[in-house]
């Protein structure tokens, strides 16, 4: 018998900024759910740490991709993302009669975490470590739905970049990862959508400044978690519905990153 890999669905913050999105999303778990799929959703909220950081009178600084995170912020994202962010999902997801647990990867020792980069502050590295904790939700029939902070056995609360954290999920839990972006995939210099992307053609189009910015992170994250399954990941798109009908039917969209 062959048994569905577990799904990890990453998302990113511009869709907690719109209650059709959100909607479209929790229907298609809730679909998929009912068919027995086990999903982990993983979830980002850059733009809701933007907001908080400009209210708060704060400075946005980011290399490549990644947020600079002063100790002056970490409070400030640690709200974000692990508050505000988390709850407006679950929020959603009750509304579309999922049942969900709201967690961090600093619970129950999913990960281990440590400063990623000294330059960059309290922003977090993450390794797969223990996957009692999701498998005992997933088990209940429950949908975890996870926020990006960590915490370090040092006792640092951590920022961990969103696609990264998805990664060392879709790791532990030997799952397939899918992340779920505002574009419908990688685009080529053209904008238009590239079907299949591999190691060398990734280094290619970064050097060329083609995939940059958020996107760059997102593919080397995507890129990691292929190599290390030998299973392609998809990067999609959350906004279009037919996608997400498409990935509840076992459907391949969006860009698919090749091991
Ligand atoms: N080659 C590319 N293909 C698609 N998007 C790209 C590319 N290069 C840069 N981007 C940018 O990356 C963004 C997605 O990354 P990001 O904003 O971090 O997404 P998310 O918040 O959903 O994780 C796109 O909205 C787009 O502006
Ligand atoms: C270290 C780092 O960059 N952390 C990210 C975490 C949130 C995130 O990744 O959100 P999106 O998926 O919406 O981009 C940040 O502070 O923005």
């Amino acid at each position: 018998m062959t048994t569905h890999s577990v799904l990890v669905l990453k998302v990113g913050g511009a869709l907690l900024q719109t209650e059709t999105g959100m909607a479209n999303l929790m229907s298609a778990i809730k679909d998929m759910t009912a068919a027995g799929q086990k999903i982990v959703l993983v979830h980002g909220g850059g733009c809701l740490v933007d907001e908080q950081l400009t209210a708060n009178g704060k400075e946005i600084i980011k290399l490549d991709g990644l947020r600079v995170t002063p100790a002056d912020q970490i409070g400030i994202v640690v709200g974000a993302l692990a508050g505000t962010s988390n709850k407006i999902l679950q929020a959603a997801a009750a509304k579309a009669g999922v049942v969900s647990v709201g967690m961090s990867l600093g619970d129950g020792n999913v990960v281990n975490a440590n400063i990623k980069d000294e330059r960059l502050g309290l922003v977090g590295e993450v390794t797969p470590n223990d996957a009692s904790y999701l498998n005992f939700i997933l088990q209940q029939g429950w949908l975890p739905i996870c926020s990006s902070i960590a915490v370090s056995d040092a006792g640092e609360m951590l920022n961990v970049n969103a696609d990264q954290a998805a990664t060392a999920l879709a790791k532990l839990v030997n799952g397939t990862l899918v992340l779920l972006s505002d574009v419908a995939g990688v685009w080529d210099a053209n904008k238009q959508v590239i079907k299949s992307l591999n190691k060398s053609q990734i280094e290619t189009l970064v050097a060329e400044g083609v995939i940059e910015k958020g996107m760059k992170v997102k593919v080397e994250a995507a890129l990691e978690v292929a190599q290390w399954m030998g299973k392609p990941v998809l990067v999609a798109s959350w906004l279009e519905t037919e996608q997400l009908k498409t990935l509840a039917q076992g459907g391949s969209i969006g860009t698919q990153i090749q091991p």
